[in-house]
């Protein structure tokens, strides 16, 4: 495991620290460590002190008073329970040390004090009994309480939140801030915080009452001062070795190594739905699959256990230490037996198994784990379920390869024959009855307005679904007898929501076509060639501005975590974690042109004889908007592959058609070309004229 350390010494004011780089596994732990030599670090300034105490007590006051009024006897009881837990650790220590002590002078003397036993043990019934009902009415008042506290305070966090301007929101840190307890339930919010200061409540009460306990009843016994005080050095110890893993610093870790983030890429490409119908359509998932299996090899040997647990196995000598060190109280005792066996105290012993009871807490966590045993069988059953389980597949392919069918041409001759469809689990037609025929090497543009159904024309040319009646012909053949994988290879598409994969530029673009194969023995004549698409699709400002060019990952799958104390890093701490996370922003037409490359990555390909584009457009000015139409009309009037273009804006796009479809409400109403479509003074002269009328009024004005 290699490990480096970093450090970049910063000064601020009289405090010293720096930051310390540590690499575990995938891991980079960031750690904003002081070095300010003990006095400083313990100096203490009583006024800045007491001004400190006095601010926060005002605020606990405030909370805690803001928490007890959402209902007063509830919260009453719960804080009473939470006080008593704190307290039972000692209580049950001081009854079983009475029990034990009366067995005790009963094996020595041979007579038991029947009503001293008999007491203590009442006694103790009766505290079970109390304890038990507190328990059970907390219980049961708590889910009411949680709910008060957390809805009283995302009430008014919901109210501020609703009220911030644009440019508040765009200032992350503040909406974040509010969104982090906007969340509900399982994110932090007011009752978590409550719970969390009662418990250090709790905590130091339980604390007080032991410390008392061990010091006060086992000095009565010889050797029980010695005694106690190794029952500390073993809680330091726990102690100092839990800060040795979690050091309370500012801390922030985060995934470097780059196969361990590849291999996250490549499983959210798999796993959001938006990235779906490229993936499909590119056909990218054996080049996926293999650079998944690449990744993995080189990760083979790396750990990606949490940080925490790779420095807890890292030192085999201090863990023995450690270890050794919480035995100390029991070899005490064994030790002091030996020597005077008459001092020998059963209560003692006792209270020597209480002070293990650290160890037998672990057992139960290990034994009651948050998720039941049977929920884990479950998981894996189902497991082996999906992997022995065919996917899916809601579609039956074709047998024929559309590479060998075709014709040869260099276009796509396709047909629809009074095709209607439905979107799965939907009963309503979004497409009725469509019949046109598209020529190899024609323009054709489709318009209408929102709703319409001409995306879902543009999905169904690709066999994205299968349509519920009629037939679409690609080149003389029904579209459900080619395998589709086949058929997507000979189209480029451009979706009207276009993904951006958490890759970098390079092979977002890259992934436009690896159809023709990736050869990286000759990565330079594949840079040139994205360059060359980047450049059609108008991105190459974006990709200059990117400090890596390229290369640049605009939108990284980082996973990373921070502790508590990370709000108090300093200002370089700070700036480094926002550079870690940071995705780049750009504007919708940038994303657009990035899109476009890839399209134009896969257009050039001779394999291709269908582009279509929806609203290739939407997003660009109207300059880039020209230069887009001319590019993708080369690729018709020069290359003779068949050109699809779905748009609302037209005019000059639709007066260069070969061929025109206007749709509404899922019908084709009128087809034909421009000057035809005009003189129907139908459906398309509506919306033709109604966007010059909107240009010419602009002009006016
Ligand atoms: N995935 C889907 N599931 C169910 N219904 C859908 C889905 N996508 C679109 N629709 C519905 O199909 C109809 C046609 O939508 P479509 O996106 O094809 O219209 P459009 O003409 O492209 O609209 P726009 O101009 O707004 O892009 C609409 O009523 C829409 O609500």
């Amino acid at each position: 495991m290699d490990s480096k350390s970093s450090q970049e010494e910063k000064n601020a004011g009289t405090s010293k620290s720096s930051l310390q780089f540590e690499q575990l596994g995938v891991w980079t732990v960031m750690e904003e460590v002081n070095h300010d030599n003990l006095w400083i670090r313990f100096q203490w300034n009583p006024r800045d002190w007491i001004k400190e105490v006095i601010r926060a007590s005002s605020i606990l006051y405030r909370f805690a008073l803001d928490c007890y009024a959402v209902s007063p006897w509830r919260m009453s009881i719960y804080i009473m329970f939470q006080v008593w837990s704190g307290l039972t650790t000692s209580i049950n220590m001081y009854f079983t040390g009475k029990v034990l002590n009366s067995m005790q002078d009963a094996l020595s003397t041979g007579s038991l004090d029947g009503r001293i036993l008999f007491q203590t043990i009442m006694l103790r019934i009766s505290l079970r009994c109390i304890e038990s009902g507190l328990h059970h009415l907390n219980h049961s008042i708590r889910n009411g309480l949680s709910t008060r506290v957390r809805t009283l305070f995302e009430r008014s966090l919901l109210t501020s939140n609703l009220r911030l301007d644009l440019s508040s929101c765009e200032e992350k840190d503040t909406f974040d801030k509010y969104n982090k307890y906007l969340k509900g339930k399982y994110f932090p919010n007011a009752w978590k915080t409550f719970t969390q200061i009662i418990g250090r409540l709790q905590l130091y009460t339980s604390a007080i009452s032991q410390l008392t306990f061990l010091f006060g009843v086992l000095g009565s016994h010889p050797g029980g001062y010695w005694f106690s005080l190794i029952c500390l050095v073993n809680a330091f110890s726990a102690a100092g070795w839990h800060g040795r893993i979690y050091k309370n610093c500012p801390t922030y870790v985060w995934d470097s190594n780059p196969y361990f983030r590849r291999i996250r890429a490549v499983m959210q490409i798999a796993t959001d739905l938006k990235h779906r119908m490229e993936m499909i359509s590119d056909g990218i998932s054996n080049y996926l699959e293999k650079e998944w299996l690449k990744a993995s090899e080189n990760l083979v040997d790396v750990s990606d256990d949490y940080y925490t647990s790779q420095r807890d196995e890292k030192s085999l000598i201090s863990s023995i230490i450690q270890r050794l060190i919480g035995d100390l109280p029991l070899m005490f005792y064994t030790f002091q037996v030996y020597l005077s066996p008459k001092a020998f105290s059963l209560s003692a012993v006792a209270l020597t198994q209480q002070a293990s009871e650290t160890l037998t807490g672990v057992v139960w966590r290990a034994l009651n784990p948050s998720s039941p045993f049977s929920g884990l069988v479950r998981q894996a059953e189902e497991l082996y379920t999906l992997q022995d389980s065919d996917p899916l597949l809601t579609m039956m392919d074709g047998t024929l390869d559309y590479a060998e069918y075709a014709p040869k041409a260099n276009g796509m001759d396709i047909a629809f024959e009074n095709v209607s469809f439905s979107y799965p689990k939907k009963t309503e037609n979004v497409i009725r009855d469509v019949s046109f025929t598209i020529k190899q090497g024609q323009i054709v543009v489709i318009v209408g307005l929102n709703g319409s159904g001409k995306s879902t024309l543009f999905k169904l040319i690709n066999r994205l679904y299968d349509i519920k009646s009629g037939t679409v012909f690609i080149d003389s053949h029904p579209i459900a007898s080619y395998m589709a994988k086949t058929l997507r290879k000979a189209t480029a598409m451009h979706y009207q929501t276009y993904t951006h994969y958490p890759l970098s530029i390079y092979e977002n673009i890259l992934l436009g076509n690896v159809d023709d194969g990736i050869n990286m023995e000759n990565e330079q004549a594949l840079r040139d060639s994205v360059k060359e698409a980047i450049e059609m699709g108008g991105a190459e400002e974006v990709m200059e501005k990117q400090p890596a060019g390229m290369d640049s990952v605009l939108k990284p799958n980082v996973l990373s975590t921070r502790n508590h104390k990370s709000e108090e890093g300093g200002p370089e701490f700070k700036a480094k974690m926002a550079e870690i996370g940071k995705s780049t922003e750009l504007s919708a037409g940038q994303w657009q042109r990035l899109a476009l490359a890839r399209l134009f990555y896969r257009a050039k390909s001779k394999r291709v004889r269908l582009v279509a584009v929806d609203e290739p457009s939407a997003s660009l000015d109207p300059k880039m908007e020209y230069a887009l139409f001319e590019r993708l009309r080369s690729l018709s009037s020069i290359q003779g592959k068949t050109l699809i273009y779905v748009t609302h804006r037209f005019g000059y796009l639709t007066k260069r058609a070969d061929l025109i479809l206007v749709m509404r409400e899922g019908q084709l109403v009128e087809q034909g070309r421009h000057s035809d479509l005009l003189k129907l003074n139908g459906e398309y002269a509506n919306l033709y004229n109604l966007q010059a009328e909107a240009f010419m009024s602009d002009e006016l004005e």
